[in-house]
């Protein structure tokens, strides 16, 4: 099963060229997607779950035309950052709106609000959520009704040391269940060890593809920061 096959993609908006001729086939298992702000990466998962319709060029999810088939995001679990909620709902209306999208239960919900240790608050107001609450709530909506495919923007930015821990160790679990995921990040280092695939993306191109183990070297330079001459 191939996860994401991108073809020459292109995604302008006005003037701007967020995408630039993307070409990649994103197989089933962990890929991590890296890259500089401002790269493209988001946009490209947007493109990619058929929420942005490309410029030029083609893209499927799990072989499908996401633009043209919505349904082909039905069994694709997504965490957006920053999240984005209705604020005066409660985080159980919210995961339950997104449950219902998917053919999910209320069961479901309890579920992923506990993956995430966010059960508890679950019938308070999300404009109540502190944020790191509210990071909790996103990635819970991606797994909620337990989809084969999870798309996580950013799953460990603004958390705390013991929340990448245990964030990582969800989605090692998972990954070990057979799902697959394709993973914004800007920390690599904690998926190091569950990523199969990689996929650099810089100035609205594929800088750096290929399997982890063959680019791990390649994406820590690029991570490394700069020496500093000293005298
Ligand atoms: N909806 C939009 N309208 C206009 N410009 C956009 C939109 N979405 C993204 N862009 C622009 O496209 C470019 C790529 O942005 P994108 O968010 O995809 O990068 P990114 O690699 O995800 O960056 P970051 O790491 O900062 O999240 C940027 O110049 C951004 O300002």
């Amino acid at each position: 099963m191939t996860v994401i096959r991108a073809e020459n993609l292109h995604k302008y908006f006005g003037p701007i060229k967020a995408l630039q001729g993307v070409t990649v086939e994103i197989p089933e298992g962990l890929t991590l997607i890296l890259g500089p702000n401002g790269g493209g990466k988001s946009t490209f998962m947007k493109v990619a779950l058929g929420l942005y319709r490309p410029t030029k060029g083609s893209v499927r999810l799990l072989g499908k035309d996401p633009w043209k088939s919505p349904e082909a995001r039905k069994g694709v679990g997504v965490a957006f950052d920053p999240g984005r909620f209705p604020k005066l709902t409660t985080g159980r209306e919210w995961l339950e709106f997104i449950a219902r999208g998917r053919g999910a239960s209320a069961g479901d919900v309890e579920k992923a609000a506990g993956l995430f240790g966010i059960e508890d608050a679950l019938d308070r107001r999300i404009e109540g959520y502190s944020s790191g609450m509210l990071k909790r709530l996103s990635l819970a909506q991606a797994f909620v009704g337990e989809p084969d495919v999870i798309f996580l923007d950013e799953p460990l930015a603004n958390v705390d040391f013991e929340s990448v821990a245990e964030i990582v160790g969800v989605i090692g679990k998972w990954k070990g269940w057979g799902k697959s995921f394709v993973i914004i990040s800007h920390l690599w280092e904690p998926f190091e060890n569950l990523a199969d695939y990689g996929v650099v993306i810089s100035g609205g191109k594929v800088y750096l593809e290929g399997p982890f183990v063959d680019i791990r070297d390649d994406v820590e330079a690029m991570f490394r920061p700069p020496s500093v001459a000293t005298e």
